[in-house]
């Protein structure tokens, strides 16, 4: 909706024939956006080649965990002169591995054709066309600044930015503190508590990335605070919703199913403490999301384990 509406000409690809028909018939996709109008522009296939076919951006949008395996089917019929650009938020569970670095590897492309959009952009609000500002990054400058005018609308203000790992794991990150902020609230902790994980929750994740050579600004910008803060205070985030239902009491497997759509810090929450283990480096929230949610820990146990570690200094 966005690339057709800042003028660009677009091909969905999605693996359902059903759905690929009701979008070109009826204009709306009403397994995950009904009730909401699609631009007449955007037209649906079921054949990834066609989809493909002279394309400038590719766009990949799919639960993170299937990316390599989709890819590795697709990568036959994309355009060698493509960007492929990734939306997705999640690390790669046994190789922890972020999107850009499983793309680079599977398309066999160097990290100039690799771009990342990211930032706080819940999918409903972007698709009713409300406000919101967004990150189009990638290594070189250029690549960005074109994809940014490719997407660029009245609804939508995507800024560049050149670092493209801090970019991603802020992204990826804010998922688990959203777990944790919804099992929090689920909980009922309060707003000091939900204030000192989103915090915290930063400082963790903006440590990890500063050890993988992300700048540290990054984290305060776009794709860094303002997608935890979406994240961390919207009914609309099924990462958050998700945590709400464990803190309320829901079993993993209940959460589960009640959950529709792909809460990508449920996998990646172990992606990202292998990434954090790999680089040597503390992170105290995301390990207790990970207890709680893989390893069955109440809540209550893993809070009072939280709070009781040994004292330190905020700054380290
Ligand atoms: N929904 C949102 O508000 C936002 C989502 N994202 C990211 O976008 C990525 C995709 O998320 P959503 O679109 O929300 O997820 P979703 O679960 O709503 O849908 C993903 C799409 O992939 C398809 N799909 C699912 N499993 C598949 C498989 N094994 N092979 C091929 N296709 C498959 C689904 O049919 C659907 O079309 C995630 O990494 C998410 O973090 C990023 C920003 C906002
Ligand atoms: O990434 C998002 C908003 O920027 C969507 O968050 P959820 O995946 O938690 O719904």
């Amino acid at each position: 909706m966005v690339l057709a509406d800042a003028g660009c000409e677009v091909t969905l690809h999605h693996r359902r024939p059903a759905l690929v028909e009701a979008i070109n018939t009826t204009h709306t996709n009403p397994d995950y956006l009904p009730g909401i109008e699609l631009p007449h522009a955007v037209r649906a296939t079921a054949d990834p080649a066609e989809a493909a076919r002279d394309a400038d951006f590719v766009i990949l949008t799919i639960p993170s965990q299937t990316v390599r395996a989709n890819l590795t089917m697709w990568a036959p019929v994309l355009p060698s002169d493509a960007v492929l650009v990734s939306l997705m938020k999640g690390v790669e569970l046994g190789t922890a591995k972020r999107m850009s670095e499983v793309i680079e590897e599977v398309a066999k492309v160097g990290p100039d054709r690799v771009a990342v959009v990211t930032g706080p952009n819940l999918a409903k609000e972007i698709a009713s066309r409300q406000p919101a500002a967004s990150v189009v990054a990638c290594r070189d400058e250029a690549v960005a600044q074109r994809l940014q005018a490719a997407c660029h609308t009245a609804y939508f203000r995507p800024y560049t930015n050149t670092d493209v790992v801090g970019c991603e794991l802020g992204g990826a990150v804010k998922n688990v503190i959203g777990l944790a902020v919804g099992i929090a609230d689920g909980m009922g902790l309060g707003d000091n508590a939900k204030a000192s994980l989103i915090t915290r929750g930063l400082a963790e994740t903006t440590r990890l990335g500063l050890a993988m050579g992300a700048d540290a600004h990054t984290f305060a910008g776009l794709a860094g605070l303002g997608d935890l803060v979406a994240t961390c205070s919207s009914p609309l985030s099924r990462n958050h919703t998700f945590g709400i239902n464990l803190g309320r009491g829901m079993t993993l497997e209940q959460t589960l199913a009640v959950t529709k759509q792909t809460a990508e810090g449920v996998k990646s929450c172990e992606s990202v403490l292998d990434l954090a283990r790999r680089h040597g480096v503390e992170v105290p929230i995301t390990e207790t999301v990970v207890s709680i949610v893989h390893d069955g820990k109440p809540p209550l146990v893993a809070l009072k384990e939280l709070m009781s570690r040994s004292a330190k200094a905020e700054r380290r």
